[in-house]
């Protein structure tokens, strides 16, 4: 794993599988391969160091503080909270106003556009709708053929009307921020990071930029780099989403559930809260300090991976450990299995945040925690998805308590059943009571 993911790397730049879309999405970042890769990483990555996610943490505080508010409310009326909603409002909430510029207010909200088509972007097919693709893609190319070409919905893999709403959305923006720019406006969000890092690039200063910062070689294009077109802008726009939305969603919702299994677990967070945090919003100096939150994320994160499986291609034949893998093969990295795998973890299958306790953490070997993949092409938002994660967790804390009953989703003393497939889903919506947490607690 770390000869192919990490020492190697320029072995496997590319993905197994690209996207089969009409979509500009297709040819975004996480879908590109070798130096069209590297290009837009490059344009990309400044957008998301951590300098830059201090411009845009105050609209996270925001969300954070809604969610709260929101939980608050549902306590006072009684009102159980359905998860995967409210923790969808949560992420897209947050994705509308950082990388789209928009004022959203999602939480609590029962119908929002931006919410529904952020949950279907991907054209998930099940049923005969998926043996037929299936069966169509036995013939080279002729998927793509049927979406790319007779534009058949059937055969693409994003969905045609949350693209149409998207791009409606982007394209009246992008012209706009591009105009405020030439004026001095800013607002602070991916939008305006993303077009300032493609003015760097046009100018031919992000390659001066990026020798300033820690990137690796493998992440720099060789030779000066060409900024983005406004449909690539657009490609990456949706990207935000597509990366984003599901798996932040994903997670804050398994470690809400696992909180409410486990009171002890949850009451210990909320005592390191309660002792570091002293104002209604944690400053970025507690929020570090939140060592137990830490481990309560990490933990979820090793149990759900949203993310439980990535791959590579590799581009020469070469052999690794005694194992030659011929060029043009996929090799496929089961994160889920490895952070469930017995030689790493003392309590493989149990929720169990002392498995990130310092001591556990060294004696590790630091590639069996892979949530966020390894190597050069690890999660660009990886950052910005754990102070998500954890500013929404510092906000509601010290305010409420997640509770299993006998009205909840599951009952008290049983379990959610997840689905089979993919990302780590339940199979019946979980829904959690909410308990006020008194002044004395
Ligand atoms: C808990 C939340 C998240 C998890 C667990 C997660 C996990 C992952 C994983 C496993 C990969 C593949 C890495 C690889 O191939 O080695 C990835 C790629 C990526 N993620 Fe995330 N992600 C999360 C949130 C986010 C967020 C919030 C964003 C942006 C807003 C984001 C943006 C990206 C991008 C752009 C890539 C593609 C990187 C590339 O191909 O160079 N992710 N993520």
């Amino acid at each position: 794993m770390r000869a192919i993911l990490v020492k190697d790397f320029n072995n496997f730049v590319s993905r197994g599988e690209g996207l089969v879309s009409k979509s500009a999405f297709g040819s975004s970042l996480f879908f590109s391969a070798d130096d069209a890769w590297r290009r837009k990483r490059q344009i990309m990555s400044p957008t998301f160091s951590s300098g830059k996610l201090k411009r845009i943490s105050k609209k996270v505080i925001d969300s954070a503080e809604s969610l709260a508010d929101f939980l608050e409310e549902c306590a006072k009326a009684g009102r159980l909270v359905p998860l995967r909603d409210t923790c969808g409002a949560y992420s897209s909430e947050i994705i509308a106003k950082t990388g789209f510029g928009i004022q959203a207010k999602f939480i609590g909200l029962e119908h929002s556009q931006f919410t529904k088509y952020c949950k279907t972007l991907l054209n998930i097919r099940l049923g005969w709708p998926r043996t037929v693709v299936q069966l169509v893609n036995l013939i080279p190319n002729m998927g793509a053929f049927c979406a790319k070409v007779l534009g058949i919905q059937l055969f693409d893999s994003v969905n045609m009307d949350a693209n149409r709403y998207f791009t409606t959305i982007l394209s009246d923006t992008i012209l706009e921020r591009r105009r405020q720019r030439r004026t001095g406006v800013t607002h602070g969000d991916f939008l305006d990071l993303i077009l300032e890092a493609n003015d760097a690039a046009s100018a031919g200063r992000l390659q001066q930029e990026e020798e300033n910062r820690e990137v690796t070689a493998s992440e720099l294009a060789s030779g000066p780099v060409r900024g983005l077109s406004d449909e690539e802008v657009y490609a990456e726009s949706i990207l935000v989403i597509f990366a984003g939305f599901e798996t932040t969603a994903s997670t804050l919702q398994w470690a809400l559930y696992e909180l409410a299994q486990n009171p002890d677990i949850q009451e210990k967070a909320y005592q390191e809260v309660k002792r570091v945090v002293k104002g209604k919003t944690p400053t970025q100096e507690e929020l570090k300090q939140l060592d137990y939150l830490d481990q309560v994320i990490n933990e979820t994160l090793r149990l759900f991976p949203p993310a439980p499986l990535v791959d590579r291609k590799a581009r020469e034949t070469r052999t690794y450990n005694g194992v030659t893998i011929p060029a043009g093969s996929k090799v496929m990295f089961p994160f889920w299995h490895l952070m469930r795998d017995p030689r790493y973890w003392e309590t493989p299958n149990t929720f169990n945040p002392e498995h990130f306790s310092k001591e556990a953490r060294e004696k590790r070997d630091p590639l069996a925690f892979t949530p966020f993949g390894q190597g050069p092409r690890l999660c660009l938002g990886m950052r910005l998805a754990l102070l998500e994660l954890k500013m929404a967790l510092a906000h509601l804390l010290p305010r409420v308590k997640v509770v299993l009953n006998d009205r909840t989703e599951p009952r008290q003393g049983k379990e959610v059943k997840m689905t089979p497939l993919g990302a780590p889903t339940p199979e019946k919506p979980v829904q959690l009571a909410i308990e006020l947490r008194s002044d004395d607690a």
